[in-house]
């Protein structure tokens, strides 16, 4: 008998579920292939550290931009691997795949996404929206007559939703996430010191000094990178100030996202917000301030979930239980 299985297949990250043991999957979506051959040399975290490391024949690839497939081989690839390190010998069948999408996918994104898990050997597909998989892992009831309001801030987008009776009420998806405040950093660096930073570090700065609330976060961080004069490597250093000031256009366009769902949302369910508050989940929840500045924006309290990377893959493994009952075969 095959085993069901829940992929949160992210633009940053791969989670997987397996019914029966949880979570047994945690690994960057990157696979490292040698260019003149297309072998692959490693797939998730071996292949992260060689992101803007690699010599000329060998490329670090991101297989997902924006929450959607942008080279089909490559995710299949990705996805065949670690469907493979979680089942091992194990698969006597093939397995049931529960997967989750971003909301505002075009149908021909959806049927890329359902084709790369087909291929890489599921029995069957079922897909589910994003936000309610990460309502329900943060531990909201959406089953309920009453008004849920979740902001999953991923790496490649953005999703905001209200759900009310297992179903998504009003809901908006931006390519607005984690990866595009990462490039916010590089620009700002750019300009203000002409200095050429990587991905990587810009990743760093914003997890480590990084704040979207004024006043919020004070610390300091030395950076390294290429001068874009001298064209040799330099040091300076930067602060959670310059950080905010980089990050403020780019947030903001996630306040506005979550601003028109809640503008779009019935009154009764706006009431219900108001009292059990709005959840963030998603690494982009970690953001030092975001919930202040969303509280401060939107009006209603603002929580993060506990453990919000894995609300998603949390929730593919509770919808998992009930997946004929639950899940659409496509939404
Ligand atoms: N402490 C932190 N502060 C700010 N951002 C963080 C923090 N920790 C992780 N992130 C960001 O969270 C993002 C990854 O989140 P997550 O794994 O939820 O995305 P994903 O599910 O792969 O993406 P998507 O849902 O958009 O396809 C990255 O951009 C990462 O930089």
């Amino acid at each position: 008998m095959g085993k069901d299985i829940g992929i949160d297949l992210g633009t940053a990250n791969v989670l997987i579920h397996v019914k029966g043991k949880g979570v047994v999957l945690d690994e960057p979506s990157v696979v490292a292939i040698e260019s003149d051959t297309k072998r692959v040399l490693a797939v998730g975290e071996d292949a992260r550290r060689m992101v803007g490391r690699t010599p000329g024949n060998i490329v670090a690839i991101r297989p997902l931009m924006d929450g959607v497939i942008a080279d089909f081989e490559i995710t299949e690839t990705m996805l065949k691997h670690f469907i493979n390190r979680v089942g091992g010998k194990n698969w006597y069948s093939h397995p049931r795949i529960l997967i989750c999408a971003p909301t505002n996918i075009t149908s021909v994104e959806q049927k890329s996404i359902r084709e790369a898990a087909e291929r890489s050997g599921a029995k069957e597909v079922f897909m589910e929206a994003e936000p309610k998989a990460a309502a329900i892992g943060a531990g909201m009831d959406i089953y309920e007559p009453s008004g849920n309001m979740v902001v999953d801030i991923g790496g490649g987008t953005t999703d905001v939703a209200v759900l009310s009776m297992g179903d998504i009420v009003t809901a908006s998806s931006i390519k607005m996430a984690g990866d595009k405040l990462d490039d916010a950093i590089i620009r700002y660096i750019k300009t203000k010191y002409k200095l050429m930073i990587g991905e990587r570090t810009a990743e760093d700065i914003k997890i480590n000094i990084g704040t979207v609330h004024p006043g919020g976060r004070d610390a300091g961080m030395d950076i390294r990178g290429r001068d874009m004069v001298s064209g040799l490597p330099q040091t300076i250093s930067i602060t959670s100030g310059e950080i905010q000031e980089a990050l403020w256009d780019s947030v903001s366009s996630i306040v506005s996202a979550a601003k028109s769902v809640l503008e779009r949302t019935p009154p009764e369910l706006s009431a219900d917000i108001i009292d059990r508050g709005v959840i963030l989940t998603g690494g982009g929840a970690l953001l030092h301030g975001l919930d202040e500045l969303l509280a401060t924006e939107l009006r209603v309290p603002v929580l993060v979930a506990e453990d919000p990377m894995h609300c998603v893959v949390k929730g593919t493994g509770i919808m998992l239980d009930n997946l004929d009952r639950v899940v659409k075969k496509k939404f």
